[in-house]
């Protein structure tokens, strides 16, 4: 007998994957933030890298693993055999192509779509029952993509939308009023990025409205100009690309964070983007992010806020735009 079957008497073998398996396609700057933020967070104990690029993700995943006793005892694996990737609660993908020198975004819109056709389809096949979570940009419409390639319910495809955008907004109101960010609550909502809207109305601290102390609050009428706040939210995007080149650590955390939400099946809300056909009259197939909330079947329900008509036209016009691209795109 084997000094294994010596040393251990079975009782049942071990479950070959377990019900917190995620699986992190493109192991970038953003995948790795994910995977590193995932795995010290203690959200998953079993992570699978995918990647195209075979020695980099060797590399990833040998350098994880080294850790693994730091841990939790997780475990890590990576392959660019998607069959790696079987039985994930969840898939997130960051995998994309960069934008190029003098590249409109719909060329680089059909190129992403290019290489979602070969990871979404492989990715539902080996976990039927998964959840996409999707951060390639533009991560709106390629949460469409992902939706249409994919065949899954709505509820099941999640991109991470305005969920950094929100994040960044509450940092910088933190730091404003010298509040933890935990406690400094505001929504931005509608297309990841430059577009997105803030809610001013809902932002508060403690139900106290900053707008119903200053009702001017958010607009150009503003002695206090609060709406600089949502402008630094764009501006420190470019910044930190100025600065370092790429963003990862605070994706990777708001990423992570969605992930612990799903997993724990804790029915928390974040900002994500889902389908809004029907939401705040809006008529297109598109995805903008809404406040859901998120468990083990992804999102439940959207909360239905009260926007004022130019917070609704700011959507509406994202819709226009997106769903313009949408019907551009060759699937
Ligand atoms: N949603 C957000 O808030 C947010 C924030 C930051 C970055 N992003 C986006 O995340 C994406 C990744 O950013 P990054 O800085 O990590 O880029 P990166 O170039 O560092 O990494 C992209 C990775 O994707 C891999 N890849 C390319 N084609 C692939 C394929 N067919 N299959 C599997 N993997 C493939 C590449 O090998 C690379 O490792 C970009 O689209 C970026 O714009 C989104
Ligand atoms: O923090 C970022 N960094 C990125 C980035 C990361 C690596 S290279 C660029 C960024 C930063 C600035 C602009 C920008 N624009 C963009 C638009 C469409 C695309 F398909 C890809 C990128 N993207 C990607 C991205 O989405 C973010 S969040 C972000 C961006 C713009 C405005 C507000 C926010 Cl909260």
């Amino acid at each position: 007998a084997s000094v294994k079957e010596q040393l251990l008497s079975t009782v049942t073998e071990p479950q070959a994957t377990g019900r917190n398996k995620i699986t992190v396609v493109g192991v970038g700057q953003v995948g790795m933030a994910c995977a590193f933020s995932i795995l010290t967070n203690h959200v998953s104990s079993d992570v699978v890298l995918i990647d195209v690029m075979a020695e980099k993700l060797k590399g990833e995943m040998m350098d994880l693993q080294h850790g693994s006793a730091f841990l939790k005892n997780a475990r890590i694996n990576a392959s660019t055999d998607y069959a790696a990737s079987a039985n994930s609660s969840i898939c997130i993908v960051t995998a994309g192509a960069r934008q190029r020198e003098g590249e409109t975004r719909l060329d680089l819109v059909q190129r992403n779509t290019d290489i979602f056709k070969g990871i979404i389809p492989q990715l539902v096949k080996y976990s039927p029952n998964t959840i996409l979570l999707i951060v390639s940009n533009p991560v709106d419409i390629l949460t469409y993509v992902a939706w249409k390639l994919s065949g899954l319910p709505k509820n099941r495809v999640i991109g991470s939308g305005t969920n950094l955008d929100s994040a960044r907004f509450r940092f910088l109101l933190s730091q404003r009023l010298n509040v933890a960010p935990t406690s400094c609550h505001g929504w931005i909502i509608g297309e990841h990025g430059d577009t997105s809207v803030p809610v001013w109305s809902g932002v508060n601290v403690a139900g106290v409205r900053l707008r119903d102390v200053n009702e001017s609050l958010g607009t150009d009428e503003d002695s206090e100009r609060w709406n600089e706040l949502h402008k630094q939210v764009v501006h420190s995007a470019y910044e930190v690309i100025k600065l370092k080149g790429y963003t990862s650590w605070a994706i990777g955390l708001s990423v992570s964070n969605l992930a612990s939400t799903i997993l724990r099946n804790s029915n928390q809300v974040h900002a994500v983007s889902t389908m809004v056909t029907g939401q705040h009259g809006i008529e297109q197939e598109v995805f903008l992010s809404l406040p859901c909330t998120l468990g083990e079947g992804g999102i439940a329900y959207i909360v239905q806020q009260k926007l004022t008509q130019k917070e609704r036209e700011l959507l509406h016009k994202s819709a226009v735009t997106m769903d313009q691209v949408q019907k551009g795109l060759k699937f």
